[in-house]
């Protein structure tokens, strides 16, 4: 893998845990060049003291990438890109960066959501694009740090639907090489949407209750509304001939269940800290739309979506 230039986009919670990972991992080896694009507060705070990562993973958890810059007008040529942005954003950094993907440029979105690779490849139409997900509780103390609680970050990736003799094989060997558990599949959809039935039901419910995923787990309302909305994401999901396990709403709960207690979800603290911009649609919207288009009924999700629109009336 010499010679390979590898560009984060996005030093928040999932970009600067795995941004991390692969800038320490390669601090010394000129042959794997790491790049972080960061902007505002975080890109001037991580230019002058480094990028910083609190986790019992790491013992020093400062890190000075490579090359970091500021605008992806910047965007240097890069062989693997890893785009780590909220979901609101996504669409902008595609629209900037596309003119700068070549056909062998490999870009890995780490994000939640099941549309992901669709909405990119609506812009991105060259390169090669890994449809992913990912599990880590990890988010932002303030701009340019990192605090990551819990369970060792994951990154399930599969081939491109488009390019599938493209191998991810370098891909995975850097990030394992990284400390990251890196899983390989063929086909990632079944996990796009194993992840999504956890995130948009555990989302959804500690968002409006303002509640840990422990909570939510433990307590029977909030209990009861998540496995509601996992109904009917499961009705969509086998509807559009998603293979998923046929008790995944048990294994979803076993799967929460493996969190330490006091995690939130990134839903719950962007509600709560009355940021400008949340996933909302990314899960809600989602549920709901397909819903519509397949003519489903999903009162629980369009009751709990209206409940947290509420939130920000109050
Ligand atoms: N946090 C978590 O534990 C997990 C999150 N996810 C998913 O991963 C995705 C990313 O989430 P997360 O990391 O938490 O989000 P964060 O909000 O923590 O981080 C996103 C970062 O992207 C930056 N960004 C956005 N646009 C640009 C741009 N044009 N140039 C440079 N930087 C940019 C933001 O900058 P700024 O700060 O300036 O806004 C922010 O620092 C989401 O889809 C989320 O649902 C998945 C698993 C776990
Ligand atoms: C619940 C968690 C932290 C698990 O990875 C997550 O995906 C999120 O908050 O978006």
């Amino acid at each position: 893998m010499d010679g390979k230039k590898i560009t984060i986009i996005g030093l928040g919670g999932v970009g600067g845990y795995f941004g991390f990972k692969l800038a320490y991992q390669y601090k010394n080896n000129p042959t794997v060049k790491i790049t972080f694009v960061a902007r505002g507060e975080t890109y001037a705070r991580v230019k002058a003291e480094g990028f910083t990562l609190l986790s019992p993973e790491h013992v020093d958890p400062v890190v000075r990438p490579a090359t970091i810059v500021n605008d992806l007008a910047q965007l240097p040529e890069s062989d693997l890109i890893l785009i780590s942005v909220k979901e609101y954003d996504l669409e902008q950094v595609c629209l900037q960066i596309k003119e700068k993907i070549k056909a062998d440029t490999l870009l890995l979105p780490l994000m939640n959501g099941v549309d992901i690779y669709e909405r990119m490849r609506k812009i991105i139409t060259t390169g090669v694009v890994f449809p992913a997900c990912v599990y880590v509780a990890s988010h932002i103390k303030e701009k340019g740090v990192v605090e990551h609680k819990g369970n060792r970050g994951k990154i399930i990736l599969g081939k491109d639907p488009q390019k599938k003799s493209r191998e991810p094989a370098w891909v995975v060997d850097v990030l394992k090489e990284s400390g990251v558990d890196t899983i390989y599949k063929e086909n990632a959809i079944t996990d796009i949407w194993t992840k999504f039935f956890f995130i948009a039901s555990f989302g959804l419910v500690s968002a409006r209750y303002n509640k840990p995923i422990g909570q939510v787990h433990k307590e029977p309302e909030p209990r009861a509304r998540v496995r509601a909305i996992m109904g009917e994401i499961q009705q969509i999901a086998v509807n559009k001939g998603i293979t998923i396990p046929k008790n995944i709403i048990e294994l979803t709960f076993e799967k929460a269940s493996t969190f330490p207690y006091t995690t939130p979800t990134s839903l719950q603290l962007d509600v709560h800290t009355n940021k400008a911009h949340t996933e909302l649609e990314l899960f809600a919207g989602s549920i709901i739309n397909y819903g519509g288009q397949l003519n489903f009924p999903v009162r629980e999700t369009e009751k709990i979506y209206a409940e947290i629109l509420q939130l920000y009336v109050n």
